[in-house]
């Protein structure tokens, strides 16, 4: 039996070694994720998120190309992008395509090659929600949420990596990276957002999948997981949001779009391959890591153990507050109205 003052002893070194290793640690780990004077992508760039990481990274110094559909809006988010410019000779484009294309797509980052080169980093911010329940609403609105929250992404990657592969980089240079924007309900799905998220797990695990492929040419992919954005969109989401769902994801404190974009990029130039932005975003992500390459071997593990005890009762928890708002409106008061003339 080890004596009271050696378990001491041994628990206080352990602890040493620990803290001192979290300060010393970071003097050795390098920036994964180098921006200055590379050629960056940013889908969804005209507003919100998609223009805080545009401007942040041009402040870093990065070379910053836009692409969104408003060609309003993307001029005159490429004045306030040039005006967070670290250096002069910084260039920045605004490209207006509508991403639901694939051929609009390839266009899009062709333009931006004959225009810099092939991109260093590309990163994908444009999507939307229209929340509401998915039984009312009409296919065409479902099907537009899988556009512009998935496809969007699938071909901005398929012709991202076809031209990044196309110019290969020297051995020693920083990775390349293709970078896409999920929700922190990927990792929890929430009620009236079915017509959203599923696009957005669905963005996981092609990050997942590409992540692993995308070795063979030494390109790092990396997804991001907001949680709530005071963004333009989500003023126009308010809008339309069942009340329920404001209830169910009160409980997220929500960050600005500038915040948001701090925080991601800070996890990215650490390495982080699932990026969250927010304390919320670490806890609905501990639960869901699967075989996700972790961004704290010891913390994340941890963690997951804690959370996954945890959900047993937050799940059934978030749950009876659906039950409970049922029972608040009265049974029935949400089924649909009969056809007419039955
Ligand atoms: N707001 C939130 O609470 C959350 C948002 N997210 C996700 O984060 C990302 C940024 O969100 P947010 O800051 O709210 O963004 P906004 O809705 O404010 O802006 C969306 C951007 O995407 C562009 N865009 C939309 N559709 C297309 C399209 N079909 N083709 C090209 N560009 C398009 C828009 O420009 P234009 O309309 O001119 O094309 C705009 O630049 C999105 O992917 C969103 O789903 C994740 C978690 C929470
Ligand atoms: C383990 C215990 C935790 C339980 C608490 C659960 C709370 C969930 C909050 C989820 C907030 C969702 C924000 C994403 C919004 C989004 O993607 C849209 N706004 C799109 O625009």
């Amino acid at each position: 039996m080890p004596s009271l003052s050696q378990t001491t002893s041994a628990i206080a070194s352990t602890a040493a070694i620990l803290v001192i290793s979290s300060f010393i640690m970071p003097l050795f780990n390098s920036n994964k994720l180098p921006v200055e004077g590379r050629l960056v992508v940013v889908t969804g760039g005209s507003q919100g998120m998609g223009l805080s990481v545009a401007k942040l990274l041009a402040s870093k110094g990065a070379n910053v190309a836009i692409i969104a559909r408003n060609r309003e809006k993307l001029d005159r988010a490429v004045g306030e992008i040039r005006a967070s410019a670290a250096k002069e000779e910084q260039r920045f484009i605004a490209v207006s395509a509508d991403l639901t294309g694939a051929s609009e797509a390839r266009r899009a980052l062709e333009e931006i090659r004959t225009w810099g080169g092939a991109p260093d980093i590309v990163w994908t911010c444009a999507g939307e929600a229209f929340p509401g329940f998915f039984k009312d609403q009409d296919v065409q609105l479902l099907e537009k949420q899988v556009q512009t929250n998935y496809l969007s992404v699938l071909w901005t990657a398929h012709a991202a990596l076809n031209i990044m592969t196309q110019s290969p980089l020297p051995p020693q240079s920083p990775k390349r990276h293709l970078i896409f924007t999920s929700s922190v309900m990927a990792f929890y799905p929430l009620a009236g957002y079915n017509a959203y998220t599923p696009s957005k797990a669905a963005i996981r695990s092609l990050a997942d999948g590409l992540r692993q492929e995308c070795h063979l040419y030494n390109i790092a992919v990396r997804v991001c997981f907001p949680g709530t954005i005071y963004s333009p969109g989500f003023e126009t989401e308010q809008l339309m949001k069942p009340e329920i769902t404001k209830i169910l994801e009160g409980s997220d404190e929500g960050q600005s779009p500038d915040e948001v974009a701090k925080q991601c990029v800070k996890r990215l130039e650490k390495g982080h391959a699932l990026a969250v932005s927010s304390f919320m975003g670490e806890t609905l992500r501990a639960a869901s890591w699967g075989a996700s390459p972790r961004g704290s071997w010891v913390w994340d593990t941890i963690f997951a153990w804690i959370i996954n005890v945890v959900w047993l009762f937050m799940g059934p928890v978030m749950d009876s507050e659906v039950v409970k708002y049922r029972k608040k409106k009265g049974d029935g008061a949400f089924y649909s109205a009969p056809p007419k003339g039955a």
